[in-house]
């Protein structure tokens, strides 16, 4: 499996306000660059932070892509995986749509009738106790045949996938807002390291919009 996380960061590092209401940071190259990403990769995986603030559909925007896809054999959008160990998506959540297969990954703890209801709409995987098991859940989706993965966020999810050792790569575009707020989410949040730092290779930076994309690899 190989894992790219990709987010849009404010020029002060963060991915949304303190209100976690989506803001739109990436300009229109940015979101065709984000929506090939999405087209070139086998699923799509959020937290439930993410689902909860932002109800994302996660499918190809653009019709010509989904075309692409369908030539050479794929279904017309990804797979869609939220990473969810209490079952907290709601039904009504656009990521449950007819549009593209669904996986909610949960824990142990997920109730029963949360369970069930999820079930009618979305294959579930269970992995880890009280959080998701990101390294059981991650190789229950290779099973699957999810084998290129884009991780679109948000912060708690990210700093797990890190601290998990699962992520491949970064694509990080940076635009030209100061959002604030000590609050306010970032690239990765959760508990954060104190030591052994992931350490990151600079493989490409390019200015996209009136903002710049760095693309890094785990370092070797
Ligand atoms: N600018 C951007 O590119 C993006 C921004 N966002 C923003 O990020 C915010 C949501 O991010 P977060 O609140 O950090 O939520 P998140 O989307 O990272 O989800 C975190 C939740 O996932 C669940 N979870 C289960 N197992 C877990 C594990 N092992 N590790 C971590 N989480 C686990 C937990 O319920 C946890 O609260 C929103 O404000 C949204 O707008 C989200 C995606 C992209
Ligand atoms: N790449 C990017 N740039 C931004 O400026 C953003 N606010 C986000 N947010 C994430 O995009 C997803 C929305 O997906 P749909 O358009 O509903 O398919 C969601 O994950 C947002 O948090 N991304």
């Amino acid at each position: 499996m190989h894992v790219v996380v990709n987010a849009a960061m404010s020029a002060d590092g963060k991915l949304s306000s303190h209100r976690r209401e989506q803001i739109a940071i990436s300009g229109d190259a940015d979101f065709d660059r984000v929506d090939r990403l999405r087209a070139d990769s086998d699923a799509v995986v959020v937290g439930v932070g993410t689902v909860l603030a932002d109800d994302p559909r996660l499918t190809v925007k653009d019709e010509s892509l989904r075309d692409e896809r369908l030539e050479r054999g794929d279904p017309a959008n990804p797979a869609r995986v939220v990473v969810d160990s209490r079952g907290r998506t709601p039904l009504e959540a656009e990521i449950l749509d007819d549009e593209a297969a669904t996986y909610v990954c949960l824990s142990e703890r997920a109730p029963i009738d949360r369970r069930m209801e999820l079930s009618d709409r979305a294959d579930l995987v269970t992995a880890g106790e009280e959080r998701v098991d990101l390294l059981r859940a991650f190789a229950a989706l290779e099973r699957e045949g999810l084998e290129q993965v884009m991780v679109e966020g948000g912060g708690e999810l990210i700093f797990s996938l890190f601290e998990a050792g699962l992520v491949d790569e970064l694509r990080v575009f940076v635009g030209p807002k100061i959002i604030g707020g000590r609050d306010a989410p970032t690239l990765a949040d959760g508990e954060g390291f104190v030591e052994e730092f992931p350490t990151l290779t600079l493989a490409e930076v390019a200015r996209v919009d009136d903002g710049v994309l760095l693309v890094w690899r785990i370092a070797e």
